[in-house]
């Protein structure tokens, strides 16, 4: 009989019939770290952020809109092949299935990012989270997929390259149209003309696969805590169990609904800094269900590769419009996020903007 210290471990969440204490979430202001008033409610309201084809010819407008007032929507007609999303749903399910034990053995190390574990920001939060995840973040995820599947690791590590390639290329035309509807072109950003020019093969970005267990007591738990994402925008599959919150100051908490084939689309900290202010990034979070596990795959794009200044397009500044962040590398940036999490926007705003 194991112990009950034995027994909560990240890996078999789903096998518990009760939520330790450790995992019971009071909403108070500690527990949304960001926007104290969004602890205040566990319950969402009835709005919805827009679903928008990207075959509509009105596309610019609609992307712009939303992407200003929400900082998130969701996009059809993407043009990702239901094949790839089913194919990375069912590579995550495999290994989210595997026994705990074997899951540990691709554990990310104290260094890495990489590898299987808690949600990366896990430690700003005094109550842990009801998921477990696997980060791709650089090319160690191979040795990883060698060690879960001794076999197939060739076929997974296929699926992975592929989503990557595409997910690039469908960030990287986001971007262009988001820019767009800002009156900006590619030709404004040194980096960006690059990607373009380069078919998007020059960028980076994370993979984020997320598994959250069914829950004995979802309304006292989190699956992941609110948070916005260190990227300039995040591309989140879903599968057909929902979960996933944005946060709007004017609405409070929206339910974002699952719908076959949609993707969701988050702004992140540095489209916030890229458009000096004009983009928000979203704050959103992910409930857990009673009787459903979920998954979810995130694109966490985060532009140029290398070491390129991310910095507020000069076109967006001006004597009435100051630039508010100083320029800064997406390395850089996510050592300051994961010193000083929801203070990371302030370590690098200008203290008395001039241009
Ligand atoms: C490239 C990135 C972006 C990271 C950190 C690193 C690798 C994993 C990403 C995530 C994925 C899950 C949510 C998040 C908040 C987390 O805990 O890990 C993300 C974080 C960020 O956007 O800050
Ligand atoms: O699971 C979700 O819906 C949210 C995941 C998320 O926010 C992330 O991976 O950054
Ligand atoms: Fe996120």
């Amino acid at each position: 009989m194991p112990s009950l210290a034995e027994e909560i471990c990240i890996g078999n969440l789903g096998s518990l019939q009760t939520l330790p204490e450790s995992f019971t979430w009071k909403l108070t202001a500690a527990d949304s770290l960001l926007r104290p008033s969004s602890a205040v409610s566990f319950d969402a309201v009835e709005e919805s952020i827009p679903v928008i084809d990207l075959s509509n010819p009105d596309v610019t407008t609609l992307i712009g809109d939303a992407s200003k007032t929400w900082g998130a929507f969701q996009i059809a007609n993407h043009g990702i092949s239901q094949k790839l999303l089913d194919d990375i749903e069912s590579l995550s399910k495999t290994l989210f299935d595997m026994p705990s034990e074997r899951k540990l053995e691709a554990a990310s190390s104290d260094k890495g990012v990489s590898g299987y574990g808690e949600p990366r920001i896990s430690p700003f939060f005094e109550k842990k989270m009801w998921s477990e995840g696997f980060t791709i973040a650089d090319d160690s995820y191979r040795n990883h997929f060698n060690t879960l599947w001794p076999h197939d690791h060739t076929k997974y590590c296929g699926i992975i390259q592929e989503y990557v390639d595409e997910m690039e290329k469908l960030a990287s035309r986001l971007l262009y149209c988001i820019l767009g509807s800002l009156g900006v072109t590619v030709e404004d950003i040194e980096w960006a003309h690059k990607l373009e020019k380069s078919g998007s093969k020059v960028g980076r970005g994370a993979i984020r696969l997320n598994h959250y267990p069914v829950c004995p007591e979802p309304e006292r738990a989190m699956g992941l805590a609110a948070h916005t994402d260190s990227t300039i925008l995040t591309i989140l599959h879903q599968s057909n169990t929902g979960g996933l919150q944005v946060f709007r100051e004017e609405s409070g908490w929206v339910t974002v609904e699952p719908a076959p084939g949609v993707l969701v689309v988050n702004m992140g900290d540095l489209f916030h800094i890229l458009s000096n202010g004009k983009i928000p990034s979203v704050v959103h979070r992910a409930k857990v269900n009673h009787t459903r596990s979920r998954i979810s795959i995130a694109y966490l794009w985060g532009g140029p590769a290398g070491d390129v200044q991310i910095a507020p397009i000069s076109k967006l500044t001006g004597p009435a419009e100051p630039s508010l962040y100083r320029s800064i590398t997406w390395k850089e940036y996510l050592q300051i996020k994961y010193e000083v999490f929801d203070k990371a926007m302030d370590a690098i705003r200008v203290v008395n903007p001039t241009n």
